[in-house]
């Protein structure tokens, strides 16, 4: 390398050979002459040289460093590939949804000879002395067997997600078989959620990729999406409504959740915070069978991204971690009330689920996703060529021998198809050693690659201790620009003032309707000084239900089948204009549809009082039956035919029979006789024509019977009128009260009603008598209205919907003052007109049977509305 000297450095050589050459020249001048030449060579030129020849040889050994860590990292990439694809044959050969099986150990009290054996595949029950029945799985732990031992077992799955497959593991079993043992554990045993986590962490640390993780954590109650993450509950006059969840499906087909908190996690510490917050917060109860009942599905999302690394199968993945609400007997556990509501929920969507991984198992065209809420969300990382895990958890116990048989055929539903009952022994014993075969090799790239990374570390700790950094190298691979930060990233600083509920994700961009649910208790705050109008306001401006349209289905729907869909509505701020309904729409149908069709046909006693409840459940049964039988078209065809006849004719028909009087007694005890009698006699009925007045009367007779605490046995259809009248506004209530149900302060909230079928509640506000009371907007009645009324205005062109309904500044349960139509008209008619009122009261009853008709999605479609309206 030049460089530039002083002159008397330059001249020292020529100066000192001469010194040597001619000694001559040794005068006292010449000698002066060489010292001061000296002197003026600086010092510092003299430091400068020799480091600037030391940094040519460090800038050498950089390089070649660069060099190395280039050509490992592209070899790190290779094995990482090979490793993914050993590791998908391997799981493809084991099958993609895989179902363990654990059995609880027995309790210490619990000495007797429990019925159920395992070992390690297979579970056996004993039936009889000589009866056996055997269930094999993929794998069984047996009682003793540790969280360790199922981690092990599970592992793979986590791999995979690493290499950019969604994954679902799920805990399933009867209440009280250790679900959450299994998935949370206890503190000196962790569970499977916290090993996974550690375990992806750890994946990720070995990577010579970044990654971008994220944590969600949601429950699903009584058909609703929770996100756990946040408070849902508000505990204080200020404190925000969360906003409600709703699942859609992008253009790629990926689930995603609206407004889910979905917090970036950097490392293990702040995941398991966050769990632990979710865990606090998630629905839990008493039962007979478990003292810390699950009332939910509790279910943890992991999802993970890394750009440009092209061995992994996508860029954005997920893994679902779920302990599912314990599947229960409700006549066993003797739940009542909102557990038992809980229970039937919990029920429904884990059929939902078995149906589902059924169909997947069989490779059905049509994989019923839609039928619950919990389908809907795992519906990507269920099937196709995610990895699913079914930990299926039984007990042993003599007395629990129903239900673990249950647990069991439900699980081998799920798993008997792809282990392939056809396949010969032979082929059996093929696939065995195949899959030797990749474990070995497995083994091996899994070996390389540690020694590569090994290597690697070493590189780059030294590349490290010369540049104060790590090294970034920069390569072209299958046309991608990929950024390899080699481990050792450092670690992110926490965002310690970050709020959970404050992070959404890009694809979360609120909406306007969002936005305004979000400020909707502000809205409340501001508008009203009074904290318990202003707390119910905001209840009433924030309402989040999922109702299903009436549109007509062709058969079933399918996998990519988008034309049939249900709504999930929120319907935002009455006080607001009224042109300013937030109303979003999603293509999700509701757990709570299935859950309505069944549960709004709770038989309503028209009796309070001590038991009344209980009787009303035993009465569930028939209601249900019935109910099916209502949405397999026979009973409606019958209310189609009666109203049409009375928009035709303008009068009512009746069952000609006098209608009888019975004591609460005897009615309640021949409820469910009369009614299959009812349905059996239900075509041959004589109808006869009567007036207005008359048909008053007679509804006035039936108001005075219940006013004494009689029961009076209805015509059938009337019966039907009244039942589905008390249904509709109980299960509304009820969905209201599980959202915003706050237990510390119950005096803020709506008062739970005792349903007598016309309690004064609903005279009151079911009809929009009272005009000065806020319950009437709270009510029931106005919120399933308002969520319908843009349904209805699309079902009822030119009936006067619109008009009525933009003339009224109250916007309850309204009629046509034309007797015409037996809908809408103005409320304040109703005072005017008292001798119409129960003509009135019945065409209201008409309404909401049309509004349930087209809720429950039984095949009518705007035709079967128009024809009533003409
Ligand atoms: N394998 C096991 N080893 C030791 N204890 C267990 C095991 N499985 C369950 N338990 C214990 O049994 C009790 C009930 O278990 P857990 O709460 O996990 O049941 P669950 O299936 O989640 O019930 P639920 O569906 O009602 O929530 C807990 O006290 C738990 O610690």
């Amino acid at each position: 390398m030049e460089r530039t000297r002083s002159k008397p450095v330059q001249d020292l050589p020529e100066t000192i050979h001469s010194l040597l050459g001619l000694k001559s020249h040794l005068t006292s001048d010449w000698i002066n002459s060489v010292c001061n030449i000296a002197k003026n060579v600086s010092s510092s030129e003299i430091v400068s040289t020799s480091k600037e020849e030391d940094d040519d040889s460090v800038n050498v050994d950089l390089q070649s460093i660069r060099d190395q860590l280039y050509a490992l990292s592209t070899h790190v990439n290779e094995q990482n590939k090979r490793r993914r694809q050993v590791l998908n044959e391997f799981l493809d050969l084991k099958g993609n949804i895989r179902v363990f099986c654990r059995v609880k150990p027995l309790g210490k009290d619990e000495k007797v000879r429990p019925p159920v054996s395992s070992d390690t595949s297979n579970v056996i029950i004993k039936l009889t002395e000589t009866n056996r029945k055997a269930y094999s799985f993929d794998r069984v732990f047996e009682p003793d067997s540790s969280q360790d031992d199922v981690y092990i077992e599970i592992e793979p799955v986590i791999k995979s997600v690493i290499y950019g497959y969604n994954a679902c593991i799920f805990a399933y079993g009867q209440t009280g078989t250790g679900k959450t043992f299994t998935m949370e554990g206890l503190p000196g045993s962790l569970g499977i959620v916290p090993r996974a986590i550690q375990g992806l962490f750890k994946q990720v640390e070995e990577s010579n990729h970044k990654f971008r993780i994220t944590f969600s954590m949601l429950e699903i109650y009584m058909g609703n999406l929770r996100d756990l993450l946040i408070k849902s509950q508000a505990t204080k006059l200020k404190d925000p409504i969360p906003p409600s969840l709703s699942i859609n499906t992008n253009e790629k087909g990926e689930i995603n959740i609206d407004h889910l908190v979905n917090t970036e996690v950097s490392d293990f510490d702040e995941v398991f915070k966050l769990y632990k917050l979710g865990c606090r917060n998630r629905a839990t109860a008493s039962t007979n069978s478990n003292s810390v009942s699950s009332r939910s599905h509790c279910m943890i999302r992991v999802s993970i991204t890394c750009l440009g690394a092209s061995e992994r199968r996508r860029e954005t993945n997920k893994i679902w971690l779920v302990d599912l609400g314990g599947s229960e007997r409700v006549l066993k556990t003797r739940a009542t009330g909102r557990r038992f509501d809980e229970g039937k929920a919990i029920n429904l969507s884990l059929s939902a689920l078995g149906d589902v991984i059924n169909s997947l198992q069989h490779k059905n065209v049509h994989i019923p996703y839609r039928n619950s809420k919990l389908t809907q969300v795992l519906k990507d990382s269920l099937g196709q060529d995610s990895k699913t895990l079914m930990l299926v958890h039984i007990s042993p116990k003599e007395d629990d021998l129903c239900e673990t048989i249950c647990s069991l055929n439900f699980a081998t539903r799920a798993k008997n198809i792809h282990l392939g009952q056809d396949e010969s022994k032979e082929e059996q014993e093929n696939k065995e050693a195949l899959m030797m075969s990749l474990q070995k090799v497995m083994e091996t790239v899994e070996e390389e690659r540690e020694v590569s990374l090994r290597e690697m570390r070493k590189l780059n700790e030294t590349l490290e201790k010369f540049s104060g950094k790590p090294q970034v190298i920069e390569k072209e691979e299958e046309g991608d620009v990929i950024r390899e930060v080699i481990p050792m990233t450092p670690k992110k600083p926490r965002n310690k003032s970050r709020r959970a509920s404050d992070v959404f994700p890009s694809f979360m961009r609120p909406t306007a309707s969002s936005n305004r649910r979000l400020s909707g208790a502000d809205f409340s705050v501001m508008a009203n000084g009074s904290g318990f109008k202003s707390r119910r306001n905001s209840m009433a401006s924030v309402r989040a239900e999922s109702v299903y349209l009436p549109v007509k289905k062709n058969g079933f729907d399918s996998v990519c089948d988008s034309s049939d869909r249900s709504v999930s509505k929120s319907t935002y701020g009455m006080r607001l204009n009224s042109a300013d309904d937030a109303t979003v729409y999603s293509q999700d149908i509701s757990e709570c549809d299935i859950k309505l069709v069944v549960s709004e046909h709770k038989p309503k006693v028209l009796q309070n009082g001590p038991g009344s409840a209980s009787k009303a459940r035993s009465k569930i049964g028939s209601f249900e039956k019935d109910v099916s039988q209502k949405v397999g078209g026979t009973e409606f065809s019958r209310i189609n035919s009666w109203l049409r006849s009375q928009s035709e004719n303008r009068s009512y028909v009746h069952e000609k029979k006098q209608l009888p009087v019975t004591p609460v007694s005897e009615k309640l005890h021949s409820l469910s006789r009369n009614r299959s009698l009812e349905k059996s006699s239900a075509k041959s009925f004589t109808t006869e024509k009567i007036t207005g007045n008359e048909l008053f009367e007679k509804l006035e007779e039936i108001e005075e019977f219940k006013t004494e605490e009689t029961v009076v046995k209805p015509t059938p259809m009337l019966k039907d009128l009244f039942e589905l009248q008390c249904l509709c506004s109980s299960e509304a209530e009820d969905q209201i009260l599980s959202k915003f149900q706050n237990p510390d302060d119950e005096s803020l909230y709506p008062p739970s009603l005792g349903y007598d079928g016309f309690s004064q509640h609903i005279d009151n506000e079911w009809f929009g008598i009272n005009d000065t009371a806020d319950w009437e907007r709270d009510s029931p009645a106005s919120i399933m209205l308002l969520e319908r009324e843009s349904d209805v205005k699309k079902l009822l062109p030119g009936t006067g919907f619109d008009e009525s309904l933009k003339l009224k500044s109250q916007r309850g349960l309204v009629f046509m003052e034309d007797g015409a139509s037996p809908l809408l008209g103005p409320q304040e008619t109703l005072r005017g007109r008292g001798g119409c009122m129960f003509m009135q009261k019945l065409q209201a009853l008409c309404f909401r049977i049309l509004l349930g008709l087209g809720v429950f999605d039984v095949g009518y479609g705007n035709d079967f509305f128009n024809g009533l309206t003409k």
